[in-house]
């Protein structure tokens, strides 16, 4: 957990919001159909004219007049007014689903720009790990202890010596080294313990308010017997806060008057006015001090090699076990030298001042279980092609360790490749990186970056995107803000992270956990698969109207269609399924696919084909029910033999007969139509499974048909409605009707099913070829 200071780095950028890239993609999509639908009118107009086309209900019209409705007519049919509609519908269902995941999606387009994600650079404390430190080794004097207890519990637990058998009943909790350590560490925390009490069960568990790496501290302090107030014992007189950039804290006590730091602790020279503590990352710490408290309470000075020795011995070793280890180091002040409570003296020449010439304490190593389930998410993500990455402020043996517990380095993996400390990056000090190529470099193999700053994560994330990458990136603190608003999907923490990162934030965990993160890719994925479905199963009904009224001025008979019932179909009985379609579960499979190419269109090459094929077996299969229902009724299928037909009956009852008889033949197709539209709302639940493989696993759909059926049935049987305004006539079509329609779906079911025999292999071709 990162809460720096809220310095330097932590201003936002504010540039607009950028388009993703299916919002591009949708948006390149309507431009290229508009200008071939532009085109197509064109054409078919000219053609209309040439052959002098005319209105079978108004024969006396003009021809110009009626090419020119029937060009509207075309425009409504070729343009997919619902894509953007269903869109938008889809994705704001997809935040809402994604609600229940604990993901809040704050910028609604970051749903489908999950799904393309190929790297996930993630915190470790808290977000890998569960971030309930306890206790389990200290080490001081030389001697090293082992601390008993689970969790939060001070009540339970005590310290011992290790590779000592203890006497039944006897522990270290009164050794010198123990006592002084964990006094000393206590004085320099801000965390407090306190019973929480469940609501509903009424059961008491021990929490902490605070920091995570202090709650095993004041934890083990309190097993030991120390005093629980500390505040009221000892005065604070300064605090330098820990922030992840030093990676310490230190705080100044007064302790005049005292000989002792506490009962049993460590003598203090006489004429002690004030007592330093510094606790923190290890090797910096031990750097600092020039002199070691032994076990018998003297001090001695300390070498450059018992250094060295205590790296190896104390601080590897434990990293090795997965261990957070923090140093302790104290100093015994007569003079202070500086004003400590001056406010003109900046923190950092204070913080330079106190923290050199301390004496080494002791060492207190805690640890840190892993989240359930996040090894399996690990393994996921690696399954979907996703990257892991581990970005921790953590000392590198210690993010090692965590690393390989759960899968983010496994066995084979060369330990030089693969985890850097985060100096690496910038050999030649703070704030001066690398040039981009060696960096790049660094980031293409890394899978670990420890001791990281917020900077770090700024320079990863923009290297990672370089190289094409579509990263995730966690973070909670306000420092880590540039970070997750460069990267493409910014995710903060829900409960860690502070108000500042989850504003940088495209989408907020709420429960902190890596595995949620996984979840959300996965269901990112489904729903830009879903919008594949919807807009394949739109175009094609477009592709068919435009093919159909094409088909009806070329071949000269009467159009099948008036634009309100194209558009009743598209934005009424069609809308439903197409929603449905973008609410799909997501094959069974869909993790254990290669993420999307960035750059790649919403519509691939071999969609395109099967949405051709499907267009042209439904304009087949239509016209095929709208010719036979044109000679049941009427007895004559082109425009030139109603007219006829007209010419010689000049009775007006006659007349308003061929008019109705010809309402009835559209009406047969508009109702075959919508059952096709439904058999294949199912069809297209898949580009490449047959059918009734998981036939009923989207209950939306099965409502969704429903609906559609409904708004059918009003469309051709409500009186006024259907006949008046759409211009159909449902209740005089007679039995033939109703059963003739149903041959439409199910020759539309046997054809469409057996274009996905030839999609699938266009699939296999095109997945070669990437
Ligand atoms: N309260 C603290 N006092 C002193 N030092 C601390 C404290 N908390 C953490 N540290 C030191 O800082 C390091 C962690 O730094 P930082 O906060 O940047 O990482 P983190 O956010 O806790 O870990 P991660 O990035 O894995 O979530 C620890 O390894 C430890 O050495
Ligand atoms: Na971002």
């Amino acid at each position: 957990m990162s809460h720096g200071q809220s310095g330097g780095c932590a201003c936002l950028p504010s540039s607009a919001e950028n388009k993703t890239p299916l919002q591009e993609n949708i948006g390149s999509l309507g431009a290229r159909i508009g200008v071939l639908a532009i085109l197509i009118c064109g054409v078919v107009f000219l053609i209309g004219l040439l052959i002098k086309t005319k209105d079978p209900e108004y024969p006396d019209n003009p021809s110009w007049i009626y090419m020119i409705l029937i060009a509207v007519t075309l425009a409504v049919a070729a343009i997919p007014e619902g894509i953007p509609l269903c869109v938008t519908i889809s994705l704001a269902i997809g935040c809402q689903e994604m609600v229940a995941k604990n993901v809040q999606v704050r910028k609604i387009a970051a749903v489908e720009t999950l799904g393309s994600a190929s790297v996930i650079c993630s915190d470790k404390t808290g977000t890998l790990t569960e971030g309930k430190m306890t206790m389990t080794k200290m080490w001081s004097g030389g001697l090293e202890y082992n601390v008993t207890g689970q969790g939060f519990d001070p009540t339970k637990g005590a310290v011992f010596r290790a590779g000592v058998v203890a006497a039944p009943g006897s522990n270290s909790n009164r050794e010198l080294g123990v006592r002084s350590t964990l006094l000393a560490a206590l004085l320099c925390c801000d965390t407090q313990l306190f019973l929480e009490e469940d609501p509903s069960t009424g059961e008491r568990t021990w929490q902490y308010r605070g920091n995570s790496s202090e709650a095993p501290i004041v934890v083990a302090a309190r097993k030991v017997g120390l005093p629980e107030d500390i505040v009221s014992q000892y005065r604070r007189i300064l605090t330098i806060p820990f922030s992840s950039s030093r990676k310490m804290m230190l705080t100044v006590t007064e302790v005049a008057g005292r000989t002792h730091l506490c009962e049993g602790g460590m003598a203090l020279p006489p004429m002690t006015r004030s007592f330093t503590v510094c606790k923190g990352a290890p090797n910096w710490i031990i750097q600092n001090c020039s002199s070691i408290l032994r076990a018998d309470g003297s001090i001695d000075p300390l070498s450059e090699a018992e250094k060295q020795q205590i790296n190896t011995q104390v601080v590897d070793a434990y990293s090795d076990l997965a261990l957070r280890v923090l140093a302790v180091a104290v100093g015994c002040i007569q003079q202070p030298p500086l004003d400590l409570e001056s406010e003109d003296i900046s923190v950092d020449q204070k913080f330079e001042a106190l923290k050199s010439g301390l004496t080494l304490c002791g060492m207190v190593a805690s640890m840190d279980p892993d989240r359930e389930g996040v090894q399996e998410s690990v393994l996921a993500a690696r399954g979907a092609g996703i990257r892991v990455v581990m970005i921790t402020g953590d000392y590198l043996k210690t993010a090692i360790a965590i690393a390989r517990r759960v899968d983010i380095l496994q066995d084979h993996d060369s330990l030089t490749d693969s985890a850097v400390d985060c100096n690496m990056l910038r050999p030649a000090g703070d704030d001066q990186y690398l040039c981009d190529e060696k960096i790049d470099d660094m980031t293409s193999r890394v899978r670990v970056f420890a001791r990281a700053k917020p900077a770090d994560k700024l320079e990863i994330v923009k290297s990672l995107q370089r190289q094409g990458l579509v990263c995730a990136m966690t973070g909670d603190g306000v420092n880590d803000a540039p970070a997750l608003h460069e990267a493409r999907i910014g995710v903060a923490m829900g409960l860690q992270g502070t108000e500042v990162a989850k504003g940088a934030a495209e989408m907020v965990l709420t429960d902190d956990n890596f595995t949620s993160i996984v979840k959300a890719v996965e269901k990112g994925r489904a729903i830009y698969a879903g919008i594949q479905k919807f807009v394949a199963f739109i175009m094609s009904v477009h592709i068919a109207e435009v093919i159909q009224i094409f088909f009806c001025v070329v071949v000269s008979m009467p159009l099948m269609r008036t634009p309100l019932q194209i558009l009743f179909l598209i934005l009424v009985t069609d809308l439903p399924p197409s929603i449905a379609l973008g609410m799909e579960p997501g094959e069974r499979n869909i993790l254990e696919q290669p993420p999307r190419p960035k750059e790649e269109p919403i519509v691939l090459g071999w969609m395109w084909i099967s949405i051709c094929l499907n267009g042209l077996i439904l304009s087949v299969v239509i016209i095929g029910v709208y010719v036979v229902s044109l000679q049941h009724y009427l007895g004559v299928v082109f425009l030139s033999d109603i007219l006829e037909k007209k010419k010689g009956t000049p009775s007006e009852a006659e007349i308003h007969d061929i008019d109705m008889n010809l309402s009835k033949a559209r009406t047969v197709a508009f109702i075959s139509l919508v059952f096709c539209e439904n058999v294949r709302a199912y069809i297209c639940r898949s580009f490449s499974e047959p059918v009734w493989v998981d036939l009923c696993t989207n209950s939306v759909m099965q409502r969704a048909v429903l609906m559609a059926q409904v708004a059918m049935l009003c469309a051709v049987l409500i009186p006024f409605f259907s006949t008046d305004i759409l211009g159909l006539d449902g209740l005089h079509i007679g039995w033939w009707g109703w059963l003739f329609s149903l041959v439409g779906p199910a020759a539309t079911l046997v054809l469409c099913e057996l274009s996905k025999l030839l999609t699938k292999w266009q699939m296999k071709r095109f997945s070669v070829v990437v």
